[in-house]
């Protein structure tokens, strides 16, 4: 069988399944991990997952809860929340074959660690391969078979090309990089920049203050990229303006979701994961230790953090001292 022929996905919620879908259509034998049997067994009979609602399961993926069988695949997509990537890495760990690719596909950092995804792999499963995918796509998206591109890095030049061509189909278009920590901030950060464009738009800013927002969002993503040693070519890529511009755009973002909700005083949805919330007090400690300006990703760890009201967060931003671009 010729190299990157199987692919597990690690993680039956929405992205995994859509992800799921991507490696099948992609010509890869697919099997879709749910940790859950009861979850599991429902998904393999009726071929749709209650998370990724209305979207037919590709027949050729098999849906297992015995993660010893999903660790034989030769690429492993791991799609759970970035808070409980460590543990599901951890688990996948001891059953894995040496030198398998894991890739992270979730978007966040590790509280108390401060650890990208990558870093998290590398400790939970030191014989595996690091790498991530990230990109603007929503899941939804990419199920239906709508065209999308996003980043997937890995050290290694020639497995990141590998992988690509493993996943890659006309609709769905990574492109490949060496710049891991250049994608994995560019992910964190949107995620958290896209609340605040959610609280402009639910509090009837304007097109205009959206479009400041999202521009100084970038500024800021960019300057901690810079410090943590990313390429302007990264951040200004699929995985950092790319998806940030997406992400600031539409309610169809749980995280722009839940800044609209706060924007318009309404409660946070429910049961719909906004990693931007888990994500907006690390990625601000990490920026202070960077010694690294993050205003709009300050006030919304505040705001989060319920020491600021979004009324003194919005006069805080825009009486800020004038300087240079
Ligand atoms: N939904 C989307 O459009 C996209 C999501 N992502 C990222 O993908 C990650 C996951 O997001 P979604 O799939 O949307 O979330 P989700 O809430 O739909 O699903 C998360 C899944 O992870 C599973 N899980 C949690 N801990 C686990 C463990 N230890 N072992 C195995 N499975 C575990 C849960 O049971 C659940 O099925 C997030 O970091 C998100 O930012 C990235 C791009 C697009
Ligand atoms: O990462 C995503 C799109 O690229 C999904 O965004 P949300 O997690 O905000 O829904």
């Amino acid at each position: 069988m010729p190299a990157h022929m199987s692919v597990s996905v690690i993680g039956a919620g929405a992205w995994g399944t859509a992800l799921a879908d991507v490696a099948a259509r992609a010509g890869r034998k697919v099997t879709l991990y749910a940790r859950n049997a009861e979850h599991a067994a429902q998904i393999q009979a009726m071929r749709v997952n209650p998370r990724l609602a209305g979207v037919q399961l590709h027949p050729g993926i098999a849906v297992t809860s015995d993660i010893a069988v999903a660790a034989l695949a030769d690429i492993i997509l791991a799609v759970t929340p970035a808070q409980h990537l460590r543990a599901a890495v951890g688990h996948l760990a001891p059953h894995l074959k040496p030198d398998t690719p894991v890739i992270a596909c979730a978007k966040g950092i590790e509280h108390g660690t401060h650890k990208f995804m990558t870093e998290v792999i590398a400790e939970a499963a030191p014989r595996a391969v690091p790498a991530i995918l990230s990109g603007p796509s929503f899941a939804d998206d990419v199920a239906r078979g709508l065209p999308t591109a996003v980043t997937l890095a890995t050290r290694d030049e020639a497995l990141a090309r590998a992988l690509v061509q493993a996943l890659g189909s006309a609709t769905f278009r990574p492109y490949h990089t060496t710049d891991v920590r250049g994608v994995e901030i560019g992910g964190a950060a949107k995620n958290v920049l896209a609340i605040a464009a959610g609280i402009v738009v639910g509090k009837n800013l304007g097109a205009s203050a959206l479009a400041a927002l999202t521009t100084r969002g970038f500024s800021e993503l960019a300057r901690l990229g810079r410090a943590c040693g990313a390429r302007a070519e990264t951040l200004a890529g699929l995985s950092g303006l790319g998806d940030l511009l997406l992400s600031c755009s539409t309610a169809q973002s749980r995280n722009f979701a839940l800044g609209l909700a706060l924007g318009r005083g309404e409660a946070a949805p429910i049961g719909k994961l906004a990693e931007g919330a888990f994500t907006a007090p690390v990625l601000c400690e990490l920026a202070a230790a960077q010694k690294v300006d993050m205003p709009v990703s300050n006030a919304v760890a505040a705001i989060l953090g319920d020491r600021l009201t979004i009324d003194a967060a919005i006069e805080g931003l825009l009486t800020r001292p004038f300087k240079a671009e």
